[in-house]
């Protein structure tokens, strides 16, 4: 279902080694990552899977002649690869450099024979604008299931980790597990496929629907460790690595999703969404990604919105 490689990475395997492949070898065994982990991330990357595990053992055999090693297990987080293909290599620090030279492409590929266009993609912070990830009917269907389980948006209480009801966050929401719903595995597929977080690092989609007025204010979708109630949301598939916010409806006036920090603001178009990442691979978070919905002035809103984990997730129980 989900590891497949990376659909930007073209289809037969690349099997060739680079400096640049050798350098993130070499970091990468120096903090810990076994072989699976380095395998499936070369892989996802567009590496022929036999090369990649020639290359990752002749890379272990080397680091273990120079005692490079260190003696800790494997690194719990050991990130299989954040949605960088995005951008070019120069930011794509935590995922196994890509086989083809990977610049912004114009478009990628959602695994079902259509591509995807991408209308804008910034660097740092990694944030890319799909257009018509979702078709209308997609939407309206989406739409129409969550109607009869819209419930007020709570936000996770930062200290007791419950979920509270906050004015600050003014929509209505309905939650779907993974694979609820034939629609909904088919787009979280798609997901996987643009993005290139495997479907098992996805938490349920979240629908929300924004009346006149109704907003989201400036947030972070990570959860800070410091605070006990959201260090208890790391333990069930880690830390949020990104995150995608898919319009599933025209919004007459208001309602962009705004990145105050930034100075950018997106404006809700049907079909359209906007992935933004925040995890580094020293998993330092990215405080650039503060963003908003914004009041809508005129008509509803209607999103989902896919949050990515670094691990695979399996929500609190
Ligand atoms: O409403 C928006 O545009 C943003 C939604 C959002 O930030 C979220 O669901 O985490
Ligand atoms: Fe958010």
């Amino acid at each position: 279902m989900t590891s497949r490689p990376h659909p930007q990475a073209g289809k037969a395997g690349y099997a060739t080694s680079s400096p640049e492949l050798e350098r993130w070898l070499a970091r990468h065994i120096a903090q810990g990552f076994d072989a699976d982990a380095l395998v499936r991330s070369m892989c996802q990357s567009g590496y022929d899977a036999a090369f990649a595990r020639a290359t990752v053992q002749a890379a272990l055999a080397g680091s273990g002649e120079r005692g490079a090693r260190p003696g800790h297990s494997p690194s719990p987080g050991a990130r299989p690869k954040a949605a960088t293909d995005l951008t070019t290599s120069a930011a794509r620090d935590g995922a196994a450099p890509a086989a083809a030279a990977i610049t912004a492409p114009n478009a990628l590929p959602a695994g079902d024979g259509r591509d995807v266009p991408v209308l804008f993609a910034m660097e740092s912070p990694r944030i890319a604008l799909f257009q018509r990830l979702l078709m209308p009917d997609e939407c309206e269907a989406l739409i129409a299931l969550s109607r009869g389980r819209l419930a007020r948006s709570p936000v996770v209480n930062p200290d007791t980790g419950d979920e509270n009801l906050i004015d600050a966050r003014t929509s209505m929401g309905a939650m779907f597990q993974v694979g609820e719903h034939p629609l909904i595995e088919r787009l979280e597929a798609r997901i996987a496929a643009v993005t290139g977080v495997p479907v098992e690092q996805g938490e349920g989609l979240q629908i929300l629907n924004y009346k006149p007025g109704a907003e989201y204010q400036p947030h972070y979708d990570y959860f800070n460790p410091q605070r006990p109630g959201e260090a208890r949301q790391l333990r069930v598939g880690g830390q949020r690595m990104a995150t995608l916010v898919i319009y599933l409806n025209d919004v007459p006036a208001g309602g962009a999703t705004a990145f105050p920090k930034l100075g950018l603001r997106v404006n809700p178009v049907q079909g359209n969404a906007v992935f933004f990442a925040y995890l580094g691979e020293d998993g330092a978070l990215d405080e650039r990604t503060l963003h908003a919905g914004l009041p809508v002035e005129q008509g509803e809103k209607w999103i989902a919105t896919k949050w990515l984990r670094e691990a695979p997730y399996r929500g609190e129980g």
